[in-house]
């Protein structure tokens, strides 16, 4: 018989496969885990930009969660995209409703290419009843700003940032900072201890998804048993891996490559 973790994206599909949904359950899957998935918006993009959404149903959402936590109980949850306040109402309610553990929150709000994916009016119901559920949320530089309220530069400023999250959701922060130009160097702050996690910048324009992947990565490690530093540690060894196999597909932003660099797990 096998044995194998099982790890519930819910998030937004992007029908060209490089972030969203599809990054996730690519990347579950190359963690030899099983993926499951409810979808609160459709998206029409590709590696140049977002030209549509459509929300789903927020009460079909909360559909799609009863009939995993009921039939197949995941071990690790990572939540994505989630559009608008009711969405975000419904997944809170289910998430306590089931007692859900190892949530991997990212506050996706505006895409690389610009485009709002959570509309503004639900960003504080995003920040007031979801992010204080995550046992690890991750926000990049302009979503920590968001959330923070103030201007974030350096790493200095990485830290006063982590800290002030910390303080209004009560849970442990990782601020990504692909968006600082140097290292690509992201900042845990949990229980009042900071740890950077430090990997080379690889310089290519194909870095969409990377967010999506990432978190991924992390809820899959949580699922296996890892310490959240562990979970960290591991999960960015895996993207910066994708992001080096140098996959060089569609004509803007291009997605990572997620089965050259399964011996890195
Ligand atoms: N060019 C790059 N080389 C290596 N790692 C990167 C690069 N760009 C981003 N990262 C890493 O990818 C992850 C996602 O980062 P970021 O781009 O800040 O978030 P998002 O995709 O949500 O905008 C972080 O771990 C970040 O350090
Ligand atoms: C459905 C969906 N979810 C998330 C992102 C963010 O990814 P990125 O920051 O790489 O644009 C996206 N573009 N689409």
């Amino acid at each position: 018989m096998i044995l194998i973790k099982k790890v519930l994206t819910i998030a937004g599909s992007d029908c060209s496969g490089g972030a969203g949904i599809q990054a996730d359950i690519k990347t579950i899957t190359a963690h030899k885990m099983y993926a499951m998935s409810a979808i609160t918006a459709l998206t029409a993009q590709n590696t140049t930009g977002v030209y549509g959404i459509l929300d789903a149903d927020p009460e079909f959402i909360g559909k799609q969660i009863d009939c995993i936590f009921q039939d197949i109980r995941p071990d690790a949850v990572k939540i994505g995209m989630v559009s608008n306040s009711r969405t975000i109402e419904i997944i809170v309610e289910k998430l306590i409703q089931y007692q859900a553990e190892n949530i991997v929150i990212d506050p996706v709000m505006v895409s690389t290419s610009g485009s709002e994916l959570l509309c503004y009016e639900a960003r504080k119901t995003l920040i007031d009843k979801l992010l204080p559920l995550g046992t690890l949320i991750t926000p990049n530089i302009p979503e920590a700003q968001v959330i923070c309220g103030f201007k974030i530069e350096s790493e200095e400023d990485m830290v006063r940032a982590a800290v002030c999250i910390w303080e209004k959701i009560h849970g442990a922060v990782l601020i990504k900072g692909g968006h600082l130009v140097h290292e690509a160097a992201d900042l845990l702050y949990a229980n009042n201890q900071r740890h950077w996690f430090r990997e080379e910048r690889v310089h290519t324009v194909n870095t969409h998804g990377t967010g999506c992947t990432l978190s991924s990565a992390i809820a899959c490690n949580l699922a296996d048993g890892n310490s959240l530093d562990e979970s960290i540690k591991k999960a960015k060894k895996y993207l910066t891996g994708a992001l080096k196999t140098g996959l060089n597909i569609g004509k803007g932003s291009g997605p990572l490559e997620h089965t050259y660099c399964l011996q890195l797990l």
